[in-house]
């Protein structure tokens, strides 16, 4: 079942959902999600510091991207064919028994901006800010200001809670992630580490 704004605002106040700062709930929270705006910082790909990433090394990773912050009033353009990593402004603690789905918004994708490339899926206990996984698939540079509206959350409850919910019992590696977070694909057991 897909929550709709009157579940969205019940479990808000229960308090099991959380998306803070909601700084304009009648705005934010549309019929079946929530709309959550742009943060300030961006990860960018330095394509020319190494020839290919190994998923294995937590270095070459590091040495890929590049943090820009941008004031919170100026913008962030997003030129064609870029692939930043930016994050939502809100945090979020997804409880035990929902899972959230980090869509776009129509009005930016008729402007070809995308805000994942695949994995759009909060898991059952996740708690942080989202990444987002931002690219501009048109032909013309887009301005992207901190603080827009620039994806939808929408939740979907599930027939029973997660057993093992994401998080420290697990040792998730996104868990309370603050900004923009790089790939940490090197935590996986594939890759040598112990997730
Ligand atoms: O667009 C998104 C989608 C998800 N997440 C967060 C919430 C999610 O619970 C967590 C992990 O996502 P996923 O399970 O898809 O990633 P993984 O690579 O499998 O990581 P893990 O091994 O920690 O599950 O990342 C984002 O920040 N941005």
């Amino acid at each position: 079942m897909i929550l709709s704004d009157a579940d969205i605002l019940r479990r808000l106040e229960a308090g099991d959902l959380v998306v803070e700062p909601l700084d304009d709930p009648d705005i934010q929270i549309q019929p079946a999600s929530i709309d959550l705006r742009l943060g300030r910082e961006f990860l960018e790909f330095q394509h020319a510091n190494i020839p290919c990433i190994h998923p294995n090394s937590e270095q070459e990773v590091a040495d890929y991207v590049e943090e820009t912050v941008v004031a919170a009033d100026d913008e962030y353009i997003l030129h064609p064919g870029d692939f930043v990593l930016g994050t939502t402004h809100e945090r979020v603690e997804i409880p035990d028994d929902l899972i959230a789905h980090v869509e776009g918004r129509s009005s930016l994708g008729r402007l070809a901006i995308v805000v994942h490339a695949t994995a759009g899926l909060c898991d059952p206990g996740y708690q942080g800010q989202i990444t987002l996984e931002l690219s501009n698939l048109g032909t013309a540079p887009v301005a992207l200001s901190p603080g827009m509206r620039i994806s939808q959350l929408t939740f979907t409850e599930l027939k029973t809670p997660a057993d093992r919910p994401y998080g420290e019992g697990r040792g998730s590696k996104y868990q309370d992630q603050k900004g923009p977070q790089a790939s940490k694909i090197q935590g996986d057991r594939e890759f040598g580490g112990d997730q």
